[in-house]
């Protein structure tokens, strides 16, 4: 069943109302904390495996958000069955909470990596690689009508950060269908990584998603927010105005292919943004397979490099 804003309420998850606690142990620090949230890592007492539990306030300014974390179970369920989307294991619920045990993505958020300094930064074939398994998990949100509304480095994670591991979307407490929804009521998502139309109240689709898939790999190969103003006005103005610094002291080092695919999805008009399946044919995400092809003669082999990218990590920020 869907109610009017394209949120789903039935769900095929047992909701379990036995004793959290008797089943988990709660470890270590908090993994995150939202406005209505708090991650905690715990460990399942029967197999001694490590997940994250996600406590959800049913009750939020006072209205009754149950739909919602239905919403974001149901969001979860029609993914199961992609690797790089977030596994659901168990539901359980309190009168006051809704608690999800999530799959633990032990290496943290891409968000560290991205701010890091030379040696632990990405290096573009780390990218070319984790920017292919982000498109397939968005990939399968979008084949479902199913837009995310908050792809950011902080809710893309890791299973393991040394040695680099693979990608993890997590975080659909925003998401939508979107044969349903095509206005948006409030904005959505945060400043930095929304699309112009979410800050123009305009119809919103899964080009949505692309824009934020957009910032994100910028972010990966720069380590800069390509948007971040001093303040949240000057962030608005240079989403709206599609301000994006491309030039060579941003880029050094890194290949004209990545600059095409990341200007191939900032495009202020969503009907224009490249689509998650034109992204995963994109060249870019080839020159991958290139480094692993049969060495060419070296003429041709120099001749390539100047196009493709040398091992270099990609450069932090100043
Ligand atoms: C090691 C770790 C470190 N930092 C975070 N941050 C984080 C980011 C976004 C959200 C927002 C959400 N959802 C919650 C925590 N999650 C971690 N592991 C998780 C976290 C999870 C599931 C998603 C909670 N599995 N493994």
């Amino acid at each position: 069943m869907m109610n009017r804003n394209g949120m789903v309420t039935k769900i095929r998850t047992r909701i379990r109302t036995d004793l959290f606690k008797n089943n988990y142990d709660l470890v270590g620090k908090e993994l995150g904390r939202g406005k209505f949230a708090v991650v905690k890592k715990c460990v399942e007492k029967t197999t001694g495996k490590e997940h994250a539990a996600k406590f959800l306030r049913k009750r939020r300014k006072g209205q009754d958000c149950r739909g919602d974390i239905l919403n974001e179970i149901s969001v979860l369920e029609s993914a199961e069955a992609n690797p790089y989307v977030v596994a659901l294991h168990e539901v359980y619920e309190t009168t006051t909470e809704i608690i999800l045990v999530l799959e633990c993505a032990a290496g943290g958020e891409i968000f560290n990596q991205c701010v890091a300094d030379n040696d632990e930064a990405f290096t573009e074939k780390d990218v070319i690689r984790l920017a292919r398994q982000i498109l397939m998990g968005v990939a399968c949100l979008h084949q479902n009508n199913i837009v995310h509304l908050d792809l950011k480095p902080q809710n893309i994670l890791l299973t393991s950060a040394q040695p680099l591991g693979d990608i993890r979307i997590v975080d659909f407490g925003l998401s939508r269908r979107v044969d349903i929804v095509s206005e948006v009521r409030e904005i959505l998502g945060t400043p930095e990584y929304v699309a112009p139309e979410v800050l123009d109240y305009e119809p919103i689709s899964t080009a949505t998603d692309m824009w934020s898939i957009g910032v994100l790999i910028y972010m990966m190969l720069t380590g800069e927010s390509p948007f971040l103003g001093e303040e949240k006005q000057e962030t608005f103005l240079n989403v709206s105005q599609v301000n994006v610094d491309y030039s060579q002291d941003v880029f050094q080092g890194i290949s004209d292919l990545a600059v095409n695919f990341i200007q191939s999805l900032l495009i202020k008009n969503p009907r224009k943004r490249a689509t998650v399946e034109q992204c995963l044919n994109h060249p870019w995400l080839r020159l991958d397979s290139l480094h692993h092809a049969v060495e060419a003669p070296l003429d041709e082999q120099e001749a390539s490099q100047s196009e493709s990218e040398p091992e270099s990590p990609v450069p932090s920020p100043e």
